[in-house]
């Protein structure tokens, strides 16, 4: 049906980055046209003839799940791969009794703490394969008023004997690194399908993190280490620009910024080779408390921005790099955001020397933690996430405006009011009411 064929149509002109905000129920609905996605419409009939799929993520509700696939869809294997132990695992299963069609994958997580973050969509058609990187869990409110991030890969055709089926980003090798990173049989027809797709139109790279104590070799394989590696084909010319870190939760970064945040961490997202960033020129974008209370959700945004009044206290210091969440170029102001998105910006706002779109917040947990003294970097979570480099679109930056680049919030970012507080989750706020004229009293 058109509704559909729009989605063609809608992906052709969001080339070459083919990046998309997910669509939010009461924004004026000339920001939920082109650029906006919802997920009947990735899965729907007409953006290909599926033959089988794999849905990655951390919360699902198979029966939400089940009825955003067509109805002609729903008797073709689906995998799904979640992190889920015991009695989330067993509840998890029985809720797809039912489904004859649906197979599970329990990813290991040996390193406690540790979560399945990663959100990503494998899409086997009748005629190739197509990749999507997103930051929406498979429930109902993650795709109904929030911003989300979605890239969606080319149609990938079946390999016909030339050529290496590799892109330049080598994000095939990478994505089948990551996979086998699993070890698990049923994720090996995955990567052997994978192997016989040509995946040369790739123009992103692919930012993931798996568990481990990673060492030598595999020490920048994932995480902020990889993203370093990738960091250093940035034009030098950007080396003054601010860093901006956008994310829907926060871990424990430690008692100092040095400790971590902007000793390590920075040091990995400012890469260009050699230089460092002076702290002044981290921007970190998390929801204020009124960003919250007057977002279309109200309150209960906040029951997705996890971010505990045990772990704000260690680290008040954080507050100063804070600035509000503001996405009025895309009417999303009020639509509070799950999405987490990295990028290097010119002071005006105006260019980017990089840009990534990722599960991955603002943690150790899911960037790494360098380890007895630099020997290893420690990664407790699954996590997946594309960058964009100029480079691999032949530019040297990203004009927002001239290439038509979406960028989920307004640029530059703005700071906190003095009288501005981060959400945090874990605490009655009962001063003012919500958009609904709603208190939030946790218990
Ligand atoms: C602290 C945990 C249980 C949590 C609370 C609220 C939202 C969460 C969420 O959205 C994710 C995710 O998206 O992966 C992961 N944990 C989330």
């Amino acid at each position: 049906g058109s509704f559909s064929e729009s989605l063609n149509d809608k992906w052709n002109r969001s080339s070459p980055f083919n990046f998309f905000l997910t669509k939010a129920k009461g924004i004026d609905n000339k920001y939920n046209a082109n650029q906006s996605v919802h997920i009947k419409e990735i899965l729907s009939e007409s953006f290909g003839e599926l033959v089988q799929s794999a849905q990655f993520n951390y919360k699902i509700d198979v029966d939400w799940l089940v009825q955003c696939y067509p109805e002609s869809f729903r008797s073709k294997p689906l995998l799904i791969v979640h992190g889920f132990k015991g009695r989330e695992k067993q509840d998890l299963e029985s809720e797809a009794a039912k489904y004859d069609h649906i197979g599970f994958c329990q990813a290991r997580l040996d390193i406690a703490y540790g979560t399945h973050h990663s959100k990503m969509m494998l899409l086997k058609y009748t005629d190739g394969i197509r990749v999507v990187i997103h930051t929406a869990n498979l429930v109902h409110g993650d795709w109904h008023q929030k911003t989300q991030g979605v890239w969606i890969s080319p149609l990938f055709p079946i390999l016909l004997g030339q050529g290496s089926g590799e892109s330049d980003t080598k994000f095939r090798k990478d994505l089948i690194d990551y996979l086998t990173a699993y070890n698990h049989p049923k994720l090996r027809s995955w990567i052997e399908m994978i192997k016989t797709h040509d995946f040369s139109d790739c123009r992103v790279h692919l930012v993931a993190s798996v568990p481990g104590r990673h060492t030598d070799i595999s020490k920048d394989k994932w995480g902020h280490l990889k993203l370093r590696k990738l960091l250093k084909q940035v034009e030098p010319s950007c080396k003054q620009w601010p860093i901006v870190g956008q994310f829907s939760s926060i871990g424990s970064l430690g008692a100092k910024s040095e400790d971590w945040l902007c000793s390590e961490w920075l040091s990995s997202l400012s890469t260009m080779g050699q230089t460092l960033v002076e702290k002044s020129q981290l921007r970190l974008v998390f929801p204020s408390v009124d960003n919250v209370r007057l977002s279309l959700e109200g309150y209960p945004a906040g029951g997705s921005l996890p971010y505990s009044i045990h772990t704000a206290k260690k680290q008040t210091y954080l507050h100063s790099f804070l600035h509000v969440w503001k996405s009025d170029r895309n009417g999303r102001t009020q639509a509070s955001p799950h999405i987490k998105t990295y990028m290097r910006m010119s002071p005006d706002g105006e260019n980017l020397a990089w840009f990534a779109c990722t599960s991955a917040n603002l943690s150790k947990a899911a960037w790494g933690v360098l380890e007895k003294k630099g020997y290893q970097l420690m990664i407790r979570s699954y996590e997946i996430g594309v960058l964009f480099l100029p480079k691999s679109f032949s530019k040297e930056v990203f004009k927002i405006k001239d290439d038509n680049f979406l960028v989920p919030f307004d640029l530059p970012p703005t700071p906190y009011e003095k009288s501005d507080h981060p959400w945090i989750w874990d605490i009655p706020h009962v001063n003012k009411p919500d958009t609904h004229g709603m208190k939030w009293c946790p218990n």
